[in-house]
């Protein structure tokens, strides 16, 4: 009797392993249905998001003034393509939407896909707009030791298609500046007893600011970087905050903590250093990735690129990778040409954000990486011509034609 029941027991044993067998394998079959059907899905969205990107990118060619021997003008852009324009870029935003919703891990195919989605924040060059509409930009820095940071800065934002670009520097900085280039339009108040109020007669014009190239580690300069951004913020202007400002940062982080506006640049040293002020502890320097969600978290889903081999670029939801390839000529400079650019990138895309055009996607993020994606092109382009001497005034020669290959193509 107990034999049968062992056998028994043992039967339904086997009958029950079988069982789980066959249903493990049923539904390995089925994960691999899905995720087959999922990756099909995610290059269709992608193919898409290609096609659509190209097609809204090829604009109508702007009206130039007519001469005897050019041939007619383009018409005007009608209506009709306006509308076209808007309408695919709609559909680029739902298209990406869903990708990201499916939640992408592909590297490249996110880089293009964001790439994409610059191009459609590019405000089209027509001749209906007044100087200033594109774009005024201010930067905040520029002292007695640092005088060619906020002058790449502001050259920069003017290069990648700002109409004005202001600076507001020391006294002493004013003059040397000035002197770089006639394209700028430089105020000597930063050290003045009224900075504040001299730079707040400005605000209102202001469509973008960059606070911290040059600026220096001055008690009262920092008091009035501070009181500049608090101003700004009222006004609802975007912020990119970089060098002596994420200095300012690391001391008093409530200055920018949750302004949506917000976007900090910090380069591995800066990063450091926010960080362990953030969060009182040395940082892991082997996880970049962990590190700059955990910082952006801190500051309040505050847009945060840590600049390096990659640039990484968060706003606390996911990390985006920028590896545009760049070179690896590390001059000076480099970061303010990066800033100066995303002040009007910036400010392109908010402007887009509240035109419907950007949703899918945080419109700083889009700015900052569209930043670096130029920057980085820059660097590679001025390597190949000028090798080892390359410096950061030969990146800013390169911006158009770099900025034409990214975004005009
Ligand atoms: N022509 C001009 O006018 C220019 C002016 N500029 C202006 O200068 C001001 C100060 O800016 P800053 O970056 O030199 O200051 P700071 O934070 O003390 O860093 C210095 C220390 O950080 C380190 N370090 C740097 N990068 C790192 C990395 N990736 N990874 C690791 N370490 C890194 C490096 O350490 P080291 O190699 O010496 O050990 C170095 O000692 C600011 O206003 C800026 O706008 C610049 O824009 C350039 C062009
Ligand atoms: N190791 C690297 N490889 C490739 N590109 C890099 C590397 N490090 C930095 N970059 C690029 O150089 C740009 C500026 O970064 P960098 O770290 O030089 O900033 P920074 O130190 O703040 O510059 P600055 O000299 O203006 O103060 C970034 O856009 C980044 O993409």
């Amino acid at each position: 009797m107990s034999k049968l029941m062992e056998q028994f027991l043992e039967q339904s044993a086997q009958a029950e392993d079988g069982f789980y067998r066959m249903e493990e394998q049923r539904l390995q079959a089925e994960d691999r249905r899905r995720e087959a059907e999922h990756a099909r899905e995610l290059h269709m969205l992608q193919m898409l998001g290609q096609m659509f990107a190209s097609i809204s990118s090829s604009r109508p060619g702007s009206a130039a003034t007519p001469c005897k021997t050019a041939p007619p003008p383009p018409p005007p852009p009608t209506a009709s393509i306006t509308a076209q324009r808007k309408t695919l870029t709609l559909v680029i935003s739902a298209v990406l939407e869903r990708y990201y919703a499916l939640g992408s891990t592909s590297h490249k195919g996110m880089e293009d896909d964001i790439l994409s989605l610059v191009k459609t924040i590019i405000p089209p060059l027509t001749s209906k707009k007044h100087k200033g509409q594109d774009g005024r930009i201010g930067i905040i820095g520029g002292c007695q030791d640092y005088t060619g940071a906020p002058y790449f800065a502001a050259i920069s934002a003017l290069k990648v298609g700002a109409d004005l670009s202001h600076v507001f520097c020391t006294k002493d900085a004013a003059t040397v500046i000035k002197s770089y280039s006639p394209e700028l339009i430089v105020h000597p108040v930063l050290d003045s007893p009224n900075a504040v109020e001299e730079i707040e007669k400005w605000l209102p014009r202001l469509h973008g600011l960059v606070v911290g190239p040059g600026l220096g580690r001055d008690d009262f300069l920092l008091k009035t970087a501070k009181e500049v951004i608090e101003r700004s913020k009222a006004r609802d202007i975007p912020i990119v905050i970089d060098a002596d400002g994420l200095w300012l940062v690391t001391q008093q982080p409530s200055v920018i903590q949750g302004y949506q506006k917000g976007i900090l640049t910090p380069n591995f040293m800066e990063f450091t250093r926010l960080y362990e002020a953030l969060h009182h502890e040395p940082m892991d320097s082997s996880d970049h990735q962990r590190g700059v969600l955990q910082v952006s978290a801190a500051m309040g889903n505050l847009t945060l690129v840590l600049k390096g081999e990659q640039d990484l670029i968060t706003d606390g939801s996911r990390v985006f990778s920028c590896s545009v390839e760049g070179s690896g000529r590390r001059c000076g400079g480099q970061g303010d040409l990066l800033s100066g650019s995303m002040g009007v990138l910036a400010h392109w895309a908010h402007t887009a954000s509240t035109a419907g055009t950007v949703r899918s996607v945080n419109p700083s993020v889009v700015a900052a990486f569209g930043a670096c994606s130029l920057t980085r092109q820059c660097n590679s382009q001025a390597f190949q011509q000028h090798g080892r001497s390359t410096t950061t005034s030969d990146m800013i020669q390169e911006i158009g034609s770099a900025f034409k290959k990214l975004f005009e193509s």
